[in-house]
């Protein structure tokens, strides 16, 4: 099978664990093909256009559609974005090549800060596998020449890629700060290019069972996410009123996410959604993330600080309660943690 070729790990990795819980599988299989059954929806649409438009209307209606869906969805779509497809589409292209390389090179290169990563290695049952391959890097090497080897043709595109979206990230989250009443905070200086996180996912085609996830149901740990999603292979879905819905691909509009960092900060006014990714039995996907993130020594307050929710944390806080309670628990406990009553 071409699969095992391309995926070893994740193919025999994640068969023994599946055999292991064989008596899950019937059950696993109904919900999942449940859930292909889905109807895709159309997240809010916002047209940035208008966060740069002269007139002052246009520019106040766009603000208030942002943290209308943040609040509302804590996800939505952006189009008149200001990148280019051409960038898009020079990205997406060297993240194809760059997959495509056999397995033992990506685990050996070093590239990228040795951010190569593919499933949950952790995992120890099934519906903690994630059945995905991905380069999770942090942008503070990204300009670094050594850091990309015999690949160095992925240097400029990621380079420009990365300032791209950080100047497009940065618009929209000044808008959500202004919105909380906050006129000048440290966030301008705490949350730079080289503290924000880069991430190529891949989904190989996943033929061994329904019940493995692409991505497990997670929130982003960040302010917020851009994701360049495959123009046509869906996959993602999103909590809303207690259930899951499918995102419909739009090939014109990249697709943004709250993350945890703004709802603590907001009070629970923005939210930052679960979100998963579902595998398709015949074809691959690829997509994109920009974590807008601060500097690790980056204090997480809340805007009302008397009716906070949240106690005061550090983005190194959150980010090794993270990864702590992933390894003891297999899953990421997030926010709760930081309750003020706990
Ligand atoms: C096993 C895990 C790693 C992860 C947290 C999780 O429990 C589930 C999803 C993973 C993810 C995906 C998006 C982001 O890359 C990330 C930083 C996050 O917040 O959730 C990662 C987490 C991680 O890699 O630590
Ligand atoms: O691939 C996707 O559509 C979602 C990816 C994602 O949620 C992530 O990388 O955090
Ligand atoms: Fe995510």
């Amino acid at each position: 099978m071409i699969e095992s070729k391309q995926n070893p790990p994740l193919l025999h990795d994640y068969t023994q664990l599946l055999q292991q819980s064989r008596d899950s599988v019937d059950h696993a299989k109904q919900r999942v093909d449940y859930e292909h059954e889905l109807e895709e929806c159309d997240l809010p649409l916002v047209d940035l256009g208008g966060l740069w438009s002269v007139n002052e209307e246009e520019r106040v209606s766009c603000a208030s559609e942002i943290c209308k869906a943040s609040a509302e969805w804590g996800f939505f779509q952006i189009v008149n974005h200001g990148i280019s497809l051409e960038l898009l589409r020079r990205m997406r292209k060297m993240q194809v090549e760059l997959f495509k390389e056999p397995f033992e090179k990506k685990v050996a290169s070093g590239l990228l800060d040795n951010s190569y990563r593919w499933g949950n290695q952790t995992a120890t049952c099934p519906k903690q596998l994630s059945w995905c391959e991905a380069f999770h890097v942090p942008l503070t090497k990204i300009s670094d020449e050594t850091c990309y080897g015999e690949f160095s043709s992925l240097r400029e595109v990621m380079q420009e890629y990365a300032s791209a979206m950080q100047e497009l990230a940065k618009s929209i989250a000044r808008v959500l700060v202004m919105n909380m009443g906050v006129q000048r905070s440290m966030w301008e200086d705490n949350c730079n290019e080289s503290t924000c996180f880069m991430r190529l996912n891949r989904y190989p085609s996943c033929p061994v069972s329904p019940e493995v996830f692409g991505l497990v149901p997670h929130t982003d740990s960040d302010f917020l996410t851009i994701l360049h999603q495959d123009e046509h292979v869906g996959g993602l879905q999103l909590m809303k009123d207690s259930k899951w819905v499918a995102v419909k691909p739009n090939p014109e509009a990249l697709v943004v996410n709250i993350g945890d960092l703004f709802q603590a900060w907001s009070n629970d006014v923005y939210k930052s959604v679960e979100h998963k990714v579902i595998v398709n039995r015949e074809v691959e996907r690829h997509s994109i993330a920009y974590f807008l993130c601060p500097s690790y020594e980056s204090f997480i307050g809340c805007c009302e600080e008397e009716s906070s929710i949240y106690r005061r944390f550090t983005f190194g806080e959150y980010r090794r309660q993270i990864q702590q309670d992933v390894k003891v628990y297999g899953h990421k406990v997030g926010l709760p943690r930081f309750i003020v009553s706990n």
